[in-house]
């Protein structure tokens, strides 16, 4: 059986997936796309017949993400790439060097008008008793340090808007097709002295698998009084056929009343803030969640 899937961009490289039992299937991938190094790395590692390998499934989003081709990698006998595209390969005798697949973010200033800012800044300090303990899923006590606001329907429905009107711009600047988008989540958090959120992904649990990308507003008072808290975005590379965090990041400086974007995939931590005079009014405040992908 033959399929194939639109081409969106012309710099895509169309890539055909020669299956077991004579089946194709035909994509177009950007030239840096993980899943084209994936899916070569998979071809290569046959090649070098490193029969240790573990079996990998590989999951698709085709049909701009309203459909899901997988099938296991042992499946997988070749692949046809036009333009043409070629791989260096590395002796098996010799140590592999991984490739470093490089994390992208987009951070934009001034997302809030300064009114609206100053009535938000206000609000969360009026709103202080209401802020709780923030947990992780795993209950793990030293992952996580920061409070929370659950319920700030007064800005979350604000922020969520504004975001969508932005979104085709962050779609082109990601580099990203655009999805059907099912929900845009939002929390309101606080970090003070000491706060911390260790490296940690936001969609690897069933139930926030769904999550696209992530999206945090960062914004506190003027003059800034405290230090550290900027957010490390890891690259990836590939280890037997799977992701896993690089040693090299991107270090994002949270610029007040500016909002970053970057695949839930990504590992990535924010490191510990000091904030000398503990007061709350001093915080690293931020609104953040998920654009959740429809399924
Ligand atoms: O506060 C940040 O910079 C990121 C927060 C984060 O990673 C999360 O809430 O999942
Ligand atoms: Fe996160």
């Amino acid at each position: 059986m033959d399929f194939t899937s639109q081409a969106t961009n012309p710099q895509d490289v169309k890539v055909t997936l020669l299956l077991t039992g004579g089946h194709q299937y035909t994509l177009y991938l950007k030239p840096n796309d993980p899943l084209l190094h994936s899916l070569m790395a998979t071809i290569i590692t046959r090649a070098q017949k490193q029969e240790t390998v573990s079996s990998y499934l590989f999951q698709v989003s085709i049909e701009g993400g309203r459909a899901t081709l997988s099938f296991p990698s042992e499946h997988l006998i070749g692949l046809v790439t036009e333009p043409p595209v070629y791989w260096q390969q590395n002796e098996p005798t010799q140590p592999q060097i991984p490739a470093i697949l490089e994390s992208e973010y987009v951070q934009i200033d001034n997302f809030l008008t300064v009114e609206e800012y100053q009535q938000l800044l206000n609000y969360v300090f009026q709103r202080k008793s209401a802020f709780v303990p923030t947990s992780t899923s795993t209950g793990d006590l030293d992952y996580r340090r920061s409070m929370i606001l659950h319920s700030f329907p007064e800005f979350s429905q604000l922020v969520v808007n504004r975001i969508q009107a932005i979104l085709p711009d962050v779609f082109r600047k990601l580099n990203l097709s655009s999805f059907p988008i099912a929900e845009i989540e939002a929390q309101l958090t606080s970090h003070n002295d000491g706060n911390y959120y260790k490296v940690h992904n936001d969609n690897g649990s069933p139930d926030t698998a769904t999550r696209e990308f992530t999206y945090v507003y960062y914004f506190y008072q003027q003059p800034k009084a405290f230090s550290g808290g900027e957010l490390l975005i890891y690259d990836s590379k590939i280890e037997n056929n799977f992701y896993v965090k690089a040693d090299s990041y991107k270090r994002v400086e949270p610029r007040n009343n500016s909002i970053v974007f970057f695949l839930s995939r990504y590992l990535h931590e924010v490191l510990p803030v000091s904030c000398p005079s503990k007061a709350f009014a001093d915080s690293r405040f931020t609104i953040n969640g998920w654009v959740r992908r429809q399924v």
